[in-house]
């Protein structure tokens, strides 16, 4: 094997061996799929020779980074943990799937089918995904509920239809798992239109399922929107907790009122460089530092404020109009109070009030 060649397959290895998915493999997954797609379509006949071409590249790749997969875990003496875990399994069935069905002889255009498990490889990197996990779990006790409802409305209205059509439309609701047919179609608001009931109170039960349909999904629905928000609201809570813990202006602070402050701050992450306070303008919050450095543009002088700072009550304590303006000059972290906020910090913990007034009676004074 050629030398370039050699180096170039050492850096694939490399940069496959441990993680998920690579954009080579993003790649790989798209164009397999596709091509499977196209072998399935005899309009692209012509173009036959390139199908299978792509889908036996796109397989060895697979195989190939399965077997990198394989030896960089055993290296590392977690050959057993990575087997067992969803993306080996995953990138075992990617790699063996296709070429088991073609040796036990599955016809070429059938075994290639299973070439669409490979889309299985992007699921490790879908963003979110833990928090989707997450809400499943928590939620899973209303969704469940939802579910048995769900059931229940089917089989009380397949029942129903069936004694109320079975003699008018014996070949379509000749039998409960007959009407059962009907009733998925229609709680899940699908409605084919293959099946219909026609007597009077047999439109009466579909209408009924209709409407229960609707109320379901819309149940389901709402339980995953408030489980993703309230996921939301935890994650930011953690992360506005990790900073305001940080800052030692309010490391005095027992941690119930750290807490109670974490709910008035909002974090806000900024690149270097960015204006965050226009002189001038009204004021309505005020700023702590988390992490970064920001710079006070005084008359004559510039101002630096680092880690555990706070700039931007001047304007909340006095006539509310801005003093100077005040820029990042790295990336940054600030934890923002809103004025309302502020007010309420102020009236319930005394002590900061005390601190925060006190500097900014020391910068007005440095200031004139
Ligand atoms: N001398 C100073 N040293 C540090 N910070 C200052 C000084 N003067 C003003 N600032 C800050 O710059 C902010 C500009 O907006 P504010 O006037 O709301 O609040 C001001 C203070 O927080």
């Amino acid at each position: 094997m050629s030398k370039p060649l050699i180096s170039a397959l050492a850096q694939f290895a490399a940069a496959t061996a441990g993680r998920n998915m690579t954009k080579t493999a993003y790649v790989a997954v798209g164009v397999g799929v596709l091509s499977m797609v196209l072998l399935t379509d005899n309009r692209a006949n012509e173009a036959r020779g390139w199908v299978n071409g792509l889908l036996w590249v796109c397989l060895v790749y697979f195989v190939f980074e399965w077997l990198i997969r394989l030896r960089h875990m055993a290296r590392q003496g977690r050959l057993s943990l990575y087997m067992s875990s969803s993306a080996g399994i995953v990138d075992a069935i990617g790699a063996l799937a296709v070429p088991l069905a073609l040796v036990l002889g599955v016809e070429p255009k059938t075994a290639w089918l299973l070439s669409v498990l490979w889309v299985l490889k992007v699921v490790p990197g879908i963003p979110g995904l833990r928090q989707l996990r997450r809400v499943l779990v928590l939620e899973s006790g209303p969704l469940v509920s939802v579910l048995v409802i769900f059931l229940m409305v089917i089989f009380l209205a397949s029942v129903a239809e069936y004694f109320l059509e079975r003699d008018v439309q014996p070949q379509t609701f000749g039998s409960v798992p007959a009407a059962l047919w009907w009733a998925v179609v229609t709680l899940t608001t699908t409605g084919y239109g293959d099946v219909v009931p026609v007597t009077p109170l047999g439109r009466l039960v579909a209408a009924l399922v209709m409407i229960s349909g609707l109320g379901v999904f819309g149940l389901w629905t709402g339980i995953l929107a408030t489980g993703f928000a309230a996921e939301t609201r935890r994650d930011n809570f953690l992360k506005t907790w990790e900073s305001v813990s940080k800052v030692p202006f309010f490391a005095a602070l027992g941690p119930a009122a750290i807490a109670d402050v974490t709910h008035m701050l909002r974090t806000m992450e900024l690149p270097a460089r960015t204006l965050v306070i226009r002189k001038g303008t009204q004021g309505d919050c005020m700023y702590f530092i988390a992490a970064g450095e920001v710079e006070v543009d005084l008359p004559g002088k510039k101002v630096q404020l680092g880690e555990g700072a706070f700039f931007g009550e001047m304007a909340l304590l006095g006539n509310n109009k801005r003093g100077a303006n005040v820029s990042t000059t790295k990336v940054s972290r600030l934890l923002v109070l809103d004025l309302v906020d502020f007010r309420v910090l102020m009236a319930r913990h005394p002590d900061l009030a005390e601190t925060i007034d006190a500097e900014a009676k020391r910068r007005a004074l440095e200031n004139t």
